[in-house]
């Protein structure tokens, strides 16, 4: 796929399954990801990619510290264990944070960010579905201290990638007038 037709018709893709990403696969997606802009060259992006049973046993720590905090219905526990197997691939993006005087926490976490968007939209050029996930995991201790992060690593992205299970839905309609506007100069 044209790299501009991959980044204009992106879309995120939630119903993935196997088979497993080939090492190659992988290999794009990371070079991808190693090519975010990135301030001082902090390099401040780790990426921990998650597949076959460590899914599952993932989901099982993060399960345990959820079931000790509150009563999970039977679809709710199913939910939580399952989780992370809702693609062969799921890449864990970390943003270590350094003080920098000129390069603030925001922006190296937006670096990891960038890393992430160049994944999705190599994903999607390789035919490839992903989509870009967070929610309670990214700050469940267990599951930090299972991947190793310390206090200063930031979980900035679970990204699940997979082949599509579903044809990619449809672009949203975004009129560019509606997010674009020239300033000429005056002011008010
Ligand atoms: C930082 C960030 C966190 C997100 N977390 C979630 C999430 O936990 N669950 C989810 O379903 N979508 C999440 N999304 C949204 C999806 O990744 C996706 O952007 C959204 O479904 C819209 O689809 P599109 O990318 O095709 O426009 C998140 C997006 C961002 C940028």
């Amino acid at each position: 796929m044209d790299a501009i037709e991959a980044l204009t018709e992106r879309v995120s893709i939630a119903q993935l399954t196997g088979p497993d990403i080939t090492a190659s696969q992988k290999e794009i997606l990371f070079k991808a990801a190693l090519r975010a802009p990135d301030h001082a060259f902090m390099r401040p992006s780790r990426y921990i990619t998650l597949e076959g049973d460590a899914r599952a046993r993932l989901s099982e720590i993060f399960y345990s510290q959820q079931a000790g905090r509150e009563v999970l219905s039977p679809e709710k526990a199913k939910k939580v264990k399952t989780m992370l197997l809702r693609a062969p691939l799921v890449v864990v993006a970390v943003t270590h944070l350094e003080e920098h005087p000129k390069v603030p926490r925001d922006e190296q976490i937006l670096s990891t960010g960038a890393g992430v968007q160049n994944m999705l939209n190599a994903a999607f050029a390789m035919g490839l579905g992903a989509i870009w996930r967070t929610g309670a995991m990214v700050d469940c201790h267990a599951v930090r201290k299972a991947l190793g992060l310390g206090k200063y690593d930031v979980i900035t992205a679970f990204l699940y990638v997979g082949h599509p299970n579903k044809s990619p839905k449809p672009l949203p309609d975004m009129p560019l007038s509606d997010y674009v506007t020239e300033w000429t100069g005056e002011t008010s």
